[in-house]
């Protein structure tokens, strides 16, 4: 073997066992020098990224014709799921649709990672199966949302935070016991709002940090800041605020030491407001999103998963699709949550007997996304559902309302308090 390759392999064997080592001897533990420093050799970082990528899932997540299924709302999102079809926000009930969803056969074949709640992670079918281990066993990675929902920003222009930063060593340990392999964070920034200056800051460090934090734990990192549909700007005005928030997210991954390599973004697509008087074409859309994305993104990162963010079902496919048209730095897949469950509760209406026709329902919208991925979608035979919009303005029980609404659920909930999100 040449010389070369010796001291690569043995610098990245004594990184990673410096690193185990201080992990073994406990969090608490003051990191001895040598670990911070090792940190920063290069071929280090090359090897963890090999085992993020190789024993976390990383690459067959970002594989070609695949991508993320959303089903981490937390229990208030969860709850007007399914008030939409009348059914009462129970665990029972919750755990009735995410094991329809979880069990669906042949779901692995165009899905490679599942976004769980803290609850569903922890939880079973009927039968006693850890999902978990549904998911394994269609080759599926399952993820968590590890934040805690968003509150208000004081100082702020009437914006959000969001919070879950304090305890996420320790709960992130705990979630790579329960099977997790990934994690998700999602903040939100409003452009009606300002964006203010303020705003934009917390929500990239706030990122930062959980992503170095996930890394550290074995956790691959998803970085969410959901630019809301909300407002009646122009295409352009989107594009402006989304260089604004990445270049800054982007700043503070890189001073909190973020292996790039080993996260995986979840953006908005660059659209006008939802109340804009023009709506724009999936090819703008695609023209708009991937030039923000070539402006701000480094190749280096290996996937970009984009949220629906309330379009309806066939429009978030149409556009994925626009934007595989040509060949792209990264993955550029989906990890939808409304635009992959509408029709499923839909047919669903929490009937037994639906089970199946739903689990048809998410597999129909899971291939479709597929052959988004590939760039070779066609809405031919799309239904009448499926092009039903879902945005639903923040004003109307997210935003403004939902500085109240959010604490409210805090205490009643204790658990992924408020959000701020089209449904
Ligand atoms: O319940 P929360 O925390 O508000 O999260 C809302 C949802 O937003 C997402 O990040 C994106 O969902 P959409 O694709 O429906 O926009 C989901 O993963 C998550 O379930």
């Amino acid at each position: 073997m040449q010389g070369w390759c010796w001291s690569w392999l043995m610098e990245a064997m004594i990184g990673r066992w410096c690193h185990q080592r201080w992990k073994i001897m406990g969090r608490g533990a003051k990191k001895p020098f040598l670990v911070q420093f090792l940190r920063f050799l290069p071929n280090y970082q090359q090897m963890n990224l090999l085992i993020l990528g190789n024993k976390h899932g990383l690459k067959s997540i970002a594989s070609p014709g695949h991508g993320i299924l959303a089903i981490d709302e937390s229990n208030a999102t969860c709850g007007k799921r399914l008030a939409s079809i009348g059914l009462d926000n129970t665990e029972v009930n919750r755990q009735a649709y995410r094991q329809l969803l979880l069990t669906t056969p042949g779901l692995g074949e165009y899905i490679s990672g599942a976004i769980l709640f803290e609850e569903t992670l922890y939880q079973s079918t009927t039968d006693g199966k850890k999902f978990v281990d549904c998911l394994r066993d269609e080759n599926i990675v399952p993820g968590i949302k590890v934040d805690k929902g968003l509150v208000p920003l004081p100082g702020s222009n009437n914006e959000s935070w969001c919070q879950g930063l304090d305890g996420l060593a320790s709960r992130s340990a705990e979630y790579y016991k329960q099977g997790a392999r990934f994690a998700k964070w999602r903040t939100v920034v409003s452009i009606p709002c300002g964006p203010s200056a303020l705003a934009v800051k917390e929500a990239a460090w706030g990122l930062a940090r959980y992503a170095g934090i996930s890394q550290d734990n074995g956790l691959m990192p998803i970085v969410e800041p959901e630019i809301l549909l909300d407002g009646d700007h122009p295409i352009e005005r989107t594009l402006e605020v989304a260089e604004r928030v990445w270049a800054e997210v982007f700043y503070y991954l890189a001073e909190n030491n973020v292996m790039f390599e080993g996260i995986l973004l979840k953006p908005s697509m660059v659209t006008p407001g939802a109340e804009h008087k023009e709506k724009a074409s999936p090819d703008t859309i695609a023209k708009y999103t991937l030039t923000m994305l070539k402006r701000r993104v480094p190749p280096a990162v290996p996937g970009i998963m984009f949220l629906s963010g309330g379009q309806s079902e066939m429009e978030a496919t149409l556009n994925l699709n626009a934007m595989n048209q040509s060949a792209n730095p990264w993955h550029v897949s989906f990890s939808y949550a409304r635009a992959l469950q509408n029709s499923v509760l839909k047919t669903w209406q929490g009937s037994p007997e639906n089970v199946e026709a739903a689990q048809k329902a998410l597999l129909a919208r899971a291939k479709a996304n597929s052959l988004a991925q590939l760039g070779s979608y066609s809405a031919n035979d799309e239904s009448d559902e499926a092009k039903k919009g879902m945005f639903v303005s923040s004003s109307q029980g997210g935003q403004i309302l939902g500085v109240v609404m959010v604490v409210a659920v805090v205490e009643e909930d204790g658990e992924g308090a408020g959000n701020v999100e089209g449904g």
